[in-house]
């Protein structure tokens, strides 16, 4: 099997940041920031970045990793980077066998915050580069909704691993999606799931575990053959995708059930294992350029469970121009058999704007 190695520790850097990203999930006081642009971070996205990265750096020195968080403003903040290290001091998995793997805990403080800052690559399409989202749907997070750990492998700009840690969503593959998902969601009993994929070697679900990482089951998007039965998956944020666009493409599919709005990559999991038809994301703002981490595990993800995800021009979504997705406009996630039908919808729809 290919990348073997890199889909293991992939595997088990996402479970590791997943237990701390639950224990940040329950507490009240999630030590929030805003960004220069406006959109929060909290302790668990900081945690999740320095444990993550410091896994791939144990086990493969020279890749590079393109993570959405830095920590500059850590530095200054002392109490803020004090909390964040307690907990990230402590997090284990549960076997020694596999956190001996992604090198034991963090030594000090100090290199936390040097790990946090090593996801600062330009990308692009040379070499072995990991993007990473450490908490992906950080609002839906804060909220109580979904929220995922994203990892991805790209070699020469191509995505060959992607790893989706979902806590909040069912372990059942066959459950179906329910409208609480974005703002009641819990991690307790029979939740919990990680999505993997590795270019060529189709995609897997198993229940999210403190490790060891086991063999995952097969999943595969829906068989739907009538578009109008499909269940549409969206943001719940109104400032990530168009409602509005949403809306009038389902009329035009003949669509008549509500769509399902969850945060996170939660929903190109929901897409690949057939538990949701359709992910759109068309854009509310011309000047919003797309993250590569916000969709490169998801996008192999739902290829290699026998969907298509392209942008609003037909064409495959491109890794390999940086940290963005420059040039994107939007993005449609189906099973394949349907994608033309939808897509052609969402272009008539964007044409009579
Ligand atoms: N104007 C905008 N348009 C599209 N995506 C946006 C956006 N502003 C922020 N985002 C991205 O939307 C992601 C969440 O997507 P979703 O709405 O599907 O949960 C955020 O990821 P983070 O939560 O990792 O910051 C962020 O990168
Ligand atoms: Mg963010
Ligand atoms: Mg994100
Ligand atoms: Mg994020």
């Amino acid at each position: 099997m290919a990348y073997e190695k890199e889909l293991k520790i992939a595997q088990l850097a996402v479970a590791r940041a997943a237990i701390l990203t639950k224990a940040v999930f329950h507490e009240k006081a999630k030590g929030t920031v805003s960004k220069d642009d406006k959109s929060p971070v909290t302790i668990g996205d900081f945690g999740a970045q320095a444990l993550i990265i410091a896994a791939i750096k144990h086990n493969f020195p020279s890749d590079e990793v393109v993570g959405e968080e830095e920590a500059s403003s850590l530095r200054d903040q002392k109490d803020l980077a004090s909390k964040i290290w307690n907990l990230v001091k402590d997090v284990k998995l549960s076997d020694a066998e596999s956190d001996a793997l992604l090198g034991g805990p963090i030594k000090s403080e100090a290199q936390m915050l040097d790990a946090i800052d090593m996801g600062n690559s330009a990308g692009g399409n040379k070499g072995r580069i990991w993007a990473l989202d450490p908490i992906d749907g950080t609002k839906g997070f804060l909220r109580g909704g979904q929220y995922a750990v994203c990892l991805a492998l790209m070699v020469d700009g191509d995505v060959k691993v992607g790893v989706l840690g979902c806590p909040n969503l069912p372990v059942d593959d066959s459950a179906p999606l329910t409208e609480d998902m974005g703002s009641a969601a819990t991690d307790a009993e029979g939740k919990g799931v990680l999505f993997s994929a590795v270019q060529g070697e189709g995609a897997t679900s198993q229940p999210l575990t403190k490790g060891p990482v086991a063999k995952g089951q097969p999943i595969h998007v829906s068989k739907i053959s009538k578009v109008s039965e499909a269940v549409m998956c969206e943001s719940v944020e109104p400032g990530h995708s168009s409602k509005g666009d949403n809306a009038l493409i389902a009329e035009k599919l003949g669509i008549t059930g509500k769509p399902v709005q969850m945060d996170s990559q939660a929903k190109y999991g929901s897409v690949a294992r057939g538990a949701g038809d359709l992910y759109l994301r068309l854009p509310v703002r011309k000047d919003y350029i797309e993250k590569i981490w916000d969709h490169a595990a998801g996008d192999l993800i739902v290829r290699e469970a026998g969907g298509q995800v392209t942008d609003v021009t037909g064409k495959r979504l491109n890794f390999s121009l940086g940290r963005t997705l420059t040039e994107n406009k939007g993005v449609i996630a189906t099973p394949a058999n349907v994608h033309a039908e939808v897509l052609k919808a969402v272009q008539e729809v964007l044409a009579a704007k």
